[in-house]
C-alpha cells in the first residue's frame, strides 16, 4: 500500500531496535507495507548491510513465524555509517537515497524517523534541506522524537530551527501515548456514547484523575531523568496531551484539522497558575530507599549517574484548571513517578455526588468512569443498586469490561500505530507546536517556582503511591484519590 523511502537516524541505537524494526516488521506483515519499501538506517557505527539485516532480524525474532519472509523483509534495509554533523556525508546519503528510490520505485515519497538526540534534530533538518535529500518531488514528513525542548525558550529555538526546511504539516512530534489504544479509545468513549457526551462538564463531574504510575525507577537512564524529572519527562507531554482529549470541546469532524484545534483550544485555556497557587497546588516528591514486595530499592540519589546530591523529582503531582467553559472550576488531579507501587495508567472521571432519600446509614458512591490505560485495556463505571436481601440497603456495582488477551496481542503496538498515521499523512495523534508552546508556557511556571526551592521536595519511600501531600492536595478539594493500590495501605500498617 505505501511506496516510500524510509530514512533513520540513529539506526543503531535503542529506540529503532527495541520499537521501530518490530512496528515496520508488523506494518509489513499487515501490508501496509509491500515491496515498494526501503529503508536506510544511519548512525556512525561502521557497520555493513550485512551486519544490519541481522541486527533488524534479531529485533524482530519474538514476532517472525516464517523465517523467509522476515529474511525478504530485511532485505529491504540499508545501512550507511553517517556522522550527523558531517555535510559530505549526506551527500552519498543522498545518492544511496535515489538509487533506492528508483531500485524499489517508491515514488519519492520519503519519511524521515530522527530516532537521536533533540540536540541533532536541527542539523539534520538543514542537511536534508540544503543537500537536496528533499526535493519537493513526492511526500516528506519528518517524525522526531520527545523531548522536544527542555523550556519554552529551547523548545522554541528547535522549532525555528526545523520550520527552515519542513513546514508544520511535514513534521510529525511523537509522544507515544496518543498511540495507545486506550488513548485514542477516548474519541470513541466521549464521542460516540450520548450519555457520557451530554455530562462530560462541570455540571455533572467533579473532578478528573489522571495517574501514571510506573514501578520501575529510573534504569539506566539516570544521565537523561536527572536532569529532566517527572514534570518534564511526562507531565509536559504525555499527561497533558491526555488531559487535552478529555477536556477538549467536540471536533467538527474526526480529521486532524478539527481533532487539533480543540485540542490546541483546551491546552491553551489551562489556568497558568501564580506562584502562590504553584506553592498549593502542585507537590513533588522524590523516592528513598525500602524494602518492598521482598527487594530492597535503593534511593533516587543512590542510582546510578544520579547527582547524589540530586533536587530532581522523580514523582510529581498537582491540580490543573481548564477554563474553556466546558471545565471551569472542575479540578484536573494528575501524579505521575517512578518506583510507585504497580505500574498502573488510568483516568478517573468522578461525577458529581447525587442528594441522597435514603438517609445517613445508606453511603452512596459517587458515579466513577475509570478508563485502564496500562497494564489492562478497558473501562469501567461505578454506580450504586440495591443489594441483593429483605432489607433495602445499597451497595457498591462495577461495571467493569478488559479488553481480552487474544484481541490485545493482535492489536498494534503505538509506534506501529503512529508511524501508520505518518504513513497516511494523518497527523491527528501528533502533537502540534501550538499545544507544545501552550504546554512549556505552563511548565515552564511550575518550574520556575520549584526551582527557587521554597516548595518541599517530600521524600516517599519506594514501592508507595507517592508523598502524603499528594493525598492531602485532593483533600483539600474534599475528594481522594479514587484508586489507591491495596499495597500502599499496607505500606503503612493501615
Ligand atoms: N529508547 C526509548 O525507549 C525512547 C527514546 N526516546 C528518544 O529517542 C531518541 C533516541 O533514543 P535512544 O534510541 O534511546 O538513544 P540511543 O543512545 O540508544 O541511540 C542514539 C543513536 O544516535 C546515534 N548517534 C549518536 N551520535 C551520532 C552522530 N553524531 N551521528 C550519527 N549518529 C549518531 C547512535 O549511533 P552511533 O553511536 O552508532 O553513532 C545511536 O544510533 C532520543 O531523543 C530519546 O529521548 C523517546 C522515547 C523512548
Ligand atoms: O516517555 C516516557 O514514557 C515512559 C513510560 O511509558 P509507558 O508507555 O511505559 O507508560 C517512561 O518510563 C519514561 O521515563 C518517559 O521518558
Amino acid at each position: 500500500m505505501s511506496k516510500v523511502l524510509i530514512t533513520i537516524f540513529g539506526a543503531t541505537g535503542d529506540l529503532a531496535k527495541r520499537k521501530l524494526y518490530p512496528s515496520l516488521y508488523r506494518l509489513y506483515k499487515s501490508g501496509v507495507l509491500e515491496e515498494d519499501f526501503a529503508v536506510i538506517g544511519t548512525a556512525r557505527r561502521p557497520w555493513t548491510k550485512e551486519m544490519y539485516e541481522d541486527v533488524v532480524l534479531e529485533s524482530i525474532s519474538s514476532l517472525v513465524e516464517n523465517e523467509e519472509d522476515a529474511k525478504t523483509f530485511a532485505s529491504h534495509f540499508y545501512y550507511q555509517a553517517h556522522d550527523v554533523n558531517d555535510s559530505e556525508h549526506y551527500e552519498t546519503l543522498r545518492e544511496l537515497s535515489n538509487e533506492l528510490g528508483e531500485k524499489y520505485d517508491t515514488d519519492h515519497n520519503k519519511v524521515f524517523f530522527l530516532a537521536m538526540a533533540p540536540e541533532f534534530f536541527g542539523t539534520i533538518a538543514s542537511h536534508l534541506k540544503s543537500e537536496h535529500i528533499t526535493d519537493g518531488k513526492g511526500y516528506e514528513r519528518l517524525i522526531i522524537e520527545k523531548p522536544f525542548g527542555t523550556s519554552l525558550a529551547t523548545a522554541e529555538k528547535l522549532n525555528d530551527d526545523l520550520s527552515k526546511a519542513f513546514s508544520e504539516d511535514q513534521i510529525y512530534r511523537i509522544d507515544h501515548y496518543l498511540g495507545k489504544e486506550m488513548i485514542q479509545n477516548i474519541f470513541a468513549i466521549r464521542f460516540t456514547n450520548f450519555v457520557f457526551e451530554k455530562i462530560w462538564n462541570r455540571d455533572f463531574i467533579d473532578n478528573i484523575q489522571i495517574t501514571f504510575a510506573e514501578s520501575i525507577g529510573v534504569e539506566d537512564r539516570g544521565g537523561y531523568y536527572d536532569h529532566s524529572g517527572a514534570l518534564k519527562d511526562m507531565v509536559q507531554n504525555h499527561i497533558l496531551q491526555v488531559l487535552s482529549l478529555l477536556a477538549m470541546d467536540k471536533p467538527k469532524t474526526y480529521h486532524s484539522k478539527d481533532i487539533l484545534a480543540e485540542k490546541i483550544k483546551a491546552l491553551q485555556s489551562i489556568k497558568i497558575p501564580s506562584t502562590e497557587e504553584v506553592k498549593e497546588d502542585f507537590v513533588r516528591g522524590q523516592y528513598v530507599e525500602n524494602d518492598f514486595n521482598g527487594q530492597h530499592f535503593v534511593s533516587y540519589r543512590d542510582e546510578s549517574q544520579v547527582d547524589p546530591e540530586s533536587t530532581t523529582e522523580t514523582f510529581a503531582s498537582g491540580a490543573f484548571f481548564v477554563n474553556n467553559g466546558r471545565f471551569n472550576d472542575v479540578p484536573f488531579f494528575f501524579r505521575t513517578g517512578k518506583r510507585m507501587t504497580e505500574k498502573g495508567t488510568r483516568i478517573n472521571i468522578v461525577f458529581k455526588k447525587e442528594d441522597s432519600i435514603f438517609g445517613p446509614d445508606q453511603k452512596l458512591q459517587q458515579n466513577v468512569l475509570t478508563i485502564y490505560i496500562q497494564p489492562t485495556e478497558g473501562f469501567s463505571f461505578l454506580m450504586n443498586g440495591k443489594e441483593v436481601g429483605k432489607d433495602f440497603n445499597i451497595g457498591e456495582i462495577k461495571l467493569d469490561f478488559r479488553h481480552d488477551a487474544a484481541i490485545l496481542g493482535n492489536s498494534p503496538e503505538a509506534y506501529e500505530k503512529l508511524i501508520y498515521d505518518v504513513l497516511k499523512g494523518d497527523g491527528s495523534n501528533f502533537t502540534h507546536w501550538d499545544e507544545l508552546k501552550a504546554s512549556w508556557t505552563l511548565i515552564d511556571k511550575i518550574v520556575d517556582v520549584w526551582s527557587k526551592n521554597e516548595v518541599p521536595l517530600y521524600d516517599y519511600k519506594a514501592g508507595t503511591m507517592g508523598p502524603k501531600a499528594s493525598f492531602d492536595l485532593l483533600e483539600k478539594y474534599d475528594t481522594e484519590w479514587n484508586w489507591t493500590p491495596d499495597e500502599w495501605y499496607k505500606e503503612r500498617n493501615l
